[in-house]
């Protein structure tokens, strides 16, 4: 990062549901096609579940038992290159049950900050299978003012703006998200970044599991609703340099967390 600015990489990738092996292979390919060419990004983001997909009925057997095994990897890849990492969400077997869970590094490799998905997806049955995380998410690596949501969680406008609220400039999404939905993807994220006026940072998977496809459609969105880079449907790995001081600038202009009546709602 230098001054206010960032650049990002975001890792858009297949997933094969039910199998682990296979998902930490691809990941290590892309990520290392990620940090490959000139100019390194200064923060990578990875997609929702990339571990094990929604292969939910053996979810409690292939779930990753306290994150150990994609810690280990992000940790060290984070370290080795001096990187940031925003590791997607895994599924995280613990003493409670199975998690959705983001696991976030600094540049060193350290674990900074971690969250739970607190809603969870019905139309796809998470809640007969895994547990709601119960805090925010606030992320604090390399020093930015940011919050992370999972995928479904940007239907809550409530938790973004508490996040915003919490002093955000940035709002961190992995998701898998299926078609027929992108028209809500793409205007619920766009809404989220006008409304809080930060920026949207949001990576979803590509390729198909089943009958479900997903259309990829990682977004970086701008405090103005501008959008900076979008993928399309094909594995990528999404780049962009953003500039944080764009957060202050358009709060000033139009100064909606100033004008708030929250006596009256
Ligand atoms: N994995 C998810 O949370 C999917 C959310 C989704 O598709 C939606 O429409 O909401």
């Amino acid at each position: 990062m230098s001054g206010n600015k960032l650049r990002l990489a975001l890792v858009q990738m297949h997933v094969d549901a039910g199998y682990p092996e296979a998902n930490f292979e691809r990941l290590e390919e892309r990520l290392a096609e990620a940090v490959a060419g000139e100019t390194k990004p200064d923060l990578i983001m990875l997609p929702e579940m990339w571990n094990t997909g929604y292969a939910l009925e053996e979810i409690e057997s292939i779930a990753d038992p306290e994150g150990e095994r994609a810690k280990a990897l992000l940790s060290g890849f984070a370290r080795k290159h001096g990187v940031q990492v925003i590791g997607g969400s895994i599924a995280e077997k613990r003493a409670g049950g199975v998690y959705n869970t983001i696991h976030a590094f600094n540049e060193c490799g350290e674990l900074t900050d971690d969250y739970s998905k607190i809603h969870l997806f019905r139309l796809m049955d998470e809640e007969k299978y895994l547990q709601a995380g119960e805090r925010l998410g606030t992320l604090t690596a390399g020093g930015i003012q940011a919050g992370m949501m999972i995928c479904y969680d940007i239907r809550f406008p409530e938790l973004a703006r508490k996040l915003a609220l919490n002093g955000a400039q940035a709002l961190f999404v992995p998701a898998q998200w299926p078609n027929p939905r992108l028209h809500h993807w793409r205007t619920l994220l766009m809404a989220r970044a006008i409304e809080n006026q930060m920026f949207v940072i949001a990576c979803n998977r590509s390729g198909e599991s089943g009958e479900t496809s997903f259309f990829g459609h990682s977004m970086i969105i701008d405090p103005w609703g501008e959008v900076v880079a979008e993928a399309g449907e094909e594995e990528t790995v999404l780049r962009a340099e953003i500039d944080l001081a764009l957060v202050e600038a358009v709060r000033a202009k139009i100064p909606v967390f100033e004008d708030r009546r929250p006596s009256l709602y």
